[in-house]
């Protein structure tokens, strides 16, 4: 294994990526993140969003460049990484306990052991009490809840998140975005999101970095908003500021073909 010296818990390191049709979908990401920040990426769809989050997860190796944790290269899935995938992907024969406890199962950890962690990790959730309810009893925002503890009990230390609030209605998706900045504020972890919303990615975020849709970051935003975040900051007119720098970066394809026909209305 190639040590490297970095001070930085993760870095991407010029990654490029290439599916084998040969069409390029991350383009010389050059991004370096600490420990304890929570960073969001937003973009259009199909700009290499997803395919990132699983280059730092290990699942795919890049063409070019490399991801490095704590300055060890990244070739392979690892308990240090956590991924909450879209489709939750939950057992609905099983218990809440059931499937958070499965992945300490498989791993060989005891029974004692891995219900003690695993209702800790339902606890952090929010979801105490309800750890022998059945999966297809549960609303949309507790199966969600689930699928974050059954990442959680592996005690990740960076925690990848592929749209994980897109299916929830606003007010659980805000109710769940709490829990999350309360359950980073709690363990610390480095957190990366993938997101659609821009009013998502300025609430929880200290960074938000804008694709274009060549794979590349097209911005990288420092979100000033301070922490721990109050609801309230939502409707504040920084808040709005940022909000209307964010929408400016992802229209920014608009704009440029607007401004090359030199049209003025
Ligand atoms: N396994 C694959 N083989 C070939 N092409 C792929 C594969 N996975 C993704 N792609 C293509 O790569 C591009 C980037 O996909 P990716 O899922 O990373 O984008 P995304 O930004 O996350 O999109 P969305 O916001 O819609 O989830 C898309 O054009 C997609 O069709």
């Amino acid at each position: 294994m190639t040590v490297q010296k970095s001070a930085s818990l993760l870095e991407m390191d010029h990654i490029s990526v290439a599916y084998d049709d040969g069409r390029r979908v991350l383009d010389d990401i050059h991004l370096t993140i600490e420990q304890g920040e929570f960073v969001s990426i937003i973009g259009k769809s199909g700009c290499g969003k997803s395919t990132l989050l699983n280059v730092i997860a290990g699942y795919i190796r890049p063409k070019h460049g490399k991801v490095l944790v704590q300055g060890h290269e990244v070739n392979k899935p690892g308990p240090d990484r956590g991924f909450v995938f879209q489709d939750l992907a939950l057992f609905p024969w099983l218990s809440v306990l059931d499937n958070v406890s499965f992945g300490l199962r498989m791993a060989g950890v005891g029974k004692q052991e891995r219900h003690e962690r695993s209702r800790e990790a339902i606890r952090m959730v929010g979801l105490a009490g309800s750890e022998h309810k059945s999966i297809s009893d549960l609303s949309g925002g507790m199966k969600q809840r689930v699928a974050i503890a059954r990442t959680l009990v592996t005690k990740p230390n960076i925690l990848l998140m592929d749209e994980p609030f897109s299916a929830l209605d606003e007010q659980t998706r805000e109710s769940l975005q709490e829990e999350l900045l309360r359950i980073q504020k709690e363990t610390g972890m480095t957190v990366i999101l993938v997101t659609h919303s821009i009013d998502e990615a300025i609430y929880l975020s200290d960074r938000v970095a804008v694709f274009d849709d060549q794979g590349r970051i097209h911005n990288l935003i420092q979100i000033g908003l301070g922490k721990p975040r109050i609801p309230e900051i939502r409707v504040s007119s920084y808040f709005n500021e940022y909000k209307k720098q964010l929408m400016k970066d992802l229209r920014y394809d608009f704009q440029e073909e607007y401004e090359s026909q030199g049209s003025g209305i």
